[in-house]
């Protein structure tokens, strides 16, 4: 069947780079649809450029694509709330389930300023080929609101989640679409929302991932996504004979992710020299210990919580990010949020020595820097690939919940080294195949894993 067709000579900026006809078509469909969703359009256009020697093999598969550029369901609603004064809030909730080919719906929640259908759209779309290259029977969603728990007592955040729940309970259970968190969504919120939605639904089951250790949750989950990162380093170094120990590491962020990113570079004998929030960084030329790392969990343990407060390193704020410090670099992980790391940003890294860059965040690197990485030779790693590890021990929590079993932390530990060690070997072997980068090559084993299904299940 021919491809949707789109107008292609609307979008010249957005086709940029692309030359396959079929998929200038497909795209051109995509961004006619829903022309203002920016950072959707760029994660589709992202993912359709490194798919192009695919279509020259396999021109079949472009319809796999036009159909998962679509998501299968979207939800948008009302979630009112009252605040400590006693007043009505009225906040927008998102689920948007985008891909069941592989598995039942699978990905976090968001609760932050700003979130848009756009930014859940892009997320929800990552979130299908990451979900594909683990090789776990996942499918995926996203979801969240533009509710901001910074600022707000722990009251308020607990009636927010019970609001949000007592909609998005009519979407959601252990075999159609299990939510987890994400950006301002923790153990405390997904303790609130699991409350409430049991409440409702009557049944105890793994409808959410991220549970505490003693209501169902898996050892590991809250640092899963952090260790993954650095399990996929260690095995792509490992691949170039090459180890983690002395590696001078930047890593933004502070919270859930960049926090066990570091811990487990202390581990494996890196120095991490810095790590930030949205209002600026701390730096310590020695890296840091692990006593200082536990003191930024500390004070990120709560919503409100600077790393103006930080005691021991040099601070810098005004929103500086790490990428500037004035030192030698070998290697960035970017851990917070998504276009956190500029063509500017990359030149400074570059600048420093920085030859390696695994991506914790979602999509923390815009497209010129990445293009700036591969020009220099940096070895990027895109967070569909290495930032996999959080949804893969989420998939763990399932299976331990289905079983009624609980895994000690070593096990968990080690199946997920193994799962990240899968992916990588997948990015890597696709990259090969199609004689392309590995964040190409992240795409491309994605992409066919979910596409071969798409089309096998009968895309139309
Ligand atoms: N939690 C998880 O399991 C997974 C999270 N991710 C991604 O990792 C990233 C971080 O998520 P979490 O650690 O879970 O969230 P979090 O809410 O625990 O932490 C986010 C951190 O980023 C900082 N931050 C926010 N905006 C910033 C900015 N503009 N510059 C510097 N720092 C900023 C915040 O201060 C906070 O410390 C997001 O992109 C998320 O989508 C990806 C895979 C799984
Ligand atoms: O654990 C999960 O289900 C989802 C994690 C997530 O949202 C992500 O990988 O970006």
């Amino acid at each position: 069947m021919a491809p949707k067709k789109g107008d292609d000579t609307k979008h010249d900026e957005y086709l940029k780079g692309i030359k396959h006809d079929g998929l200038r078509a497909v795209l051109a469909g995509v961004a006619d649809r829903d022309p203002d969703q920016q950072e959707f359009l760029s994660a589709v256009h992202e993912v359709a450029k490194s798919l192009e020697p695919v279509f020259d093999k396999k021109p079949e598969l472009l319809k796999a694509l036009e159909v998962l550029c679509e998501p299968e369901r979207q939800i948008t609603f009302r979630v009112p709330w009252i605040d400590d004064k006693g007043e009505v809030q009225v906040n927008r909730g998102f689920r948007v389930q985008f891909s069941s080919a592989l598995g039942p719906y699978k990905g976090g929640l968001r609760f932050r300023e700003g979130v848009n259908l756009s930014i859940i759209k892009f997320l929800g779309f990552e979130q299908t080929f990451k979900n594909a290259i683990t090789s776990l029977p996942m499918g995926s969603a996203k979801g969240g609101s533009d509710f901001e728990p910074k600022g707000k007592s722990s009251s308020e955040v607990q009636r927010f989640c019970q609001s949000f729940m007592t909609e998005l309970h009519k979407y959601i259970g252990d075999r159609r679409d299990t939510p987890a968190g994400d950006i301002g969504v923790g153990p405390t919120e997904i303790g609130y929302l699991f409350g409430q939605y049991k409440r409702i639904a009557g049944v105890w089951n793994a409808a959410l991932t991220g549970k505490g250790l003693g209501f169902g949750g898996s050892f590991i989950r809250p640092e899963a996504t952090g260790y993954g990162v650095v399990f996929f380093a260690e095995a792509a170094l490992k691949d170039r004979d090459d180890d983690l120990k002395d590696k001078r590491c930047v890593v933004s962020g502070s919270g859930n992710v960049a926090s066990y990113c570091a811990m487990m570079l202390l581990r494996k004998g890196a120095k991490v020299l810095a790590l930030s929030d949205s209002k600026g960084y701390v730096y310590v030329e020695d890296g840091l210990t692990e006593d200082q790392l536990k003191q930024v969990l500390e004070i990120k343990s709560n919503h409100n919580g600077s790393l103006e407060d930080f005691d021991g390193g040099k601070y810098v704020g005004d929103r500086a990010k790490p990428w500037e410090i004035d030192t030698e670099v070998d290697m960035a992980f970017p851990c917070a949020t998504q276009n956190e790391v500029d063509e500017e940003d990359a030149k400074q890294l570059t600048q420093h020595g920085c030859k390696f860059l695994f991506e914790g965040a979602n999509m923390p690197c815009t497209s010129s820097a990445v293009e700036h990485f591969e020009k220099e030779g940096v070895l990027y790693a895109p967070g569909k690939a290495s930032n996999a590890g959080g949804v893969a021990v989420s998939w763990l929590e399932m299976v331990q919940n289905r079983s009624g079993l609980s895994w000690e932390e070593e096990e968990v530990e080690s199946k997920l080294e193994e799962i990240m060690k899968g992916v990588y070997e997948s990015a890597k072997s696709a990259a090969e195949e199609y004689d392309t980068n590995l964040a190409a090559g992240a795409n491309i084993a994605g992409f066919l894993k979910v596409a071969d299904a798409v089309m096998a299940e009968g895309a139309v």
